[in-house]
């Protein structure tokens, strides 16, 4: 579905990506970990076309992904980034109907209302449909964009942290949904523990390379992640799940 060759990507004539090969199968979830600074936004940036490699070298279903015209892309991809700042008053529904500019023929139109509330019942926001987004709480923003990206209906959805100031309850609900919504997933993570829950496979980039990549089982391992973050952990099993888990020393 989506196919990396060989990336390189320089700002201001520093390496900040480099030889990054990669080759994400439909309905995956992919998580990208590594420590700050590594070039994860920068990966996710290149692949929804914010930055525009420097080399041809991202396919999307077997075409370049400059092939595609602006729209053509935004029906494949739907991004919730870090710095999504939406400062003008819109209600809770404009916001969710964004998602649909993209969907512009006469029959796409005709379920136009069903699917937008289809969305928002879907991250449980139909009751505030028509409220102001401005006056609601992170989780409810961040369940917002969610739906909009739903009412998109692309297959790829890339999350920048998608669990940015959440507290603990919305992480695991906002991450529950996204994991529940069928698509192919591309998130950055800096929980460790979620990245494990959530992943079907990890990257762990390092300095701009993919130093480690696998199941979470094979990438989360306490020397990798010393090597990746400078830490000291030891790993264990969840006890219900298996999953591996990380614990600070
Ligand atoms: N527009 C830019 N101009 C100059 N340098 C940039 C630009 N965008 C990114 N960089 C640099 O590229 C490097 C990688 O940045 P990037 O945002 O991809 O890292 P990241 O791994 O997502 O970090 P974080 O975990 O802190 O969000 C950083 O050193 C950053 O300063």
């Amino acid at each position: 579905m989506i196919k990396i060759d060989d990336l390189d990507f320089k700002i201001e004539n520093r390496d900040i990506l480099k030889n990054i090969n990669l080759n994400i199968k439909k309905n995956k979830f992919i998580g990208i970990i590594g420590e700050n600074g590594c070039g994860k936004s920068t990966l996710l940036k290149n692949i929804y076309r914010s930055y525009i490699p420097q080399k041809n070298k991202i396919y999307l279903d077997g075409i370049e992904i400059n092939d595609y015209s602006i729209k053509e892309l935004s029906r494949k991809i739907s991004v919730l980034s870090q710095n999504q700042k939406i400062s003008f008053d819109f209600t809770v529904k404009e916001i969710v109907e964004m998602g649909k500019y993209n969907r512009s023929s006469l029959f796409e139109k005709k379920n136009y209302e069903n699917d937008l509330d289809e969305a928002l019942d879907k991250v449980g926001m139909k009751h505030l449909k028509s409220a102001s987004f401005l006056t609601l709480s992170g989780g409810e923003m961040q369940r917002t964009l969610i739906a909009r990206s739903i009412a998109q209906e692309s297959k790829i959805l890339l999350l920048d942290e998608p669990t940015n100031h959440l507290d603990v309850r919305y992480q695991y609900q906002i991450m529950d949904l996204v994991k529940k919504l069928d698509k192919t997933v591309i998130a950055v993570i800096h929980d460790i523990n979620i990245a494990s829950r959530y992943c079907d496979y990890i990257f762990a980039l390092k300095n701009g390379k993919i130093e480690y990549e696998g199941t979470p089982e094979e990438v989360i391992d306490s020397k990798k992640i010393k090597d990746i973050f400078q830490i000291e952990v030891e790993v264990i099993k969840h006890p219900l799940n298996n999953k591996p888990i990380v614990i600070f020393l």
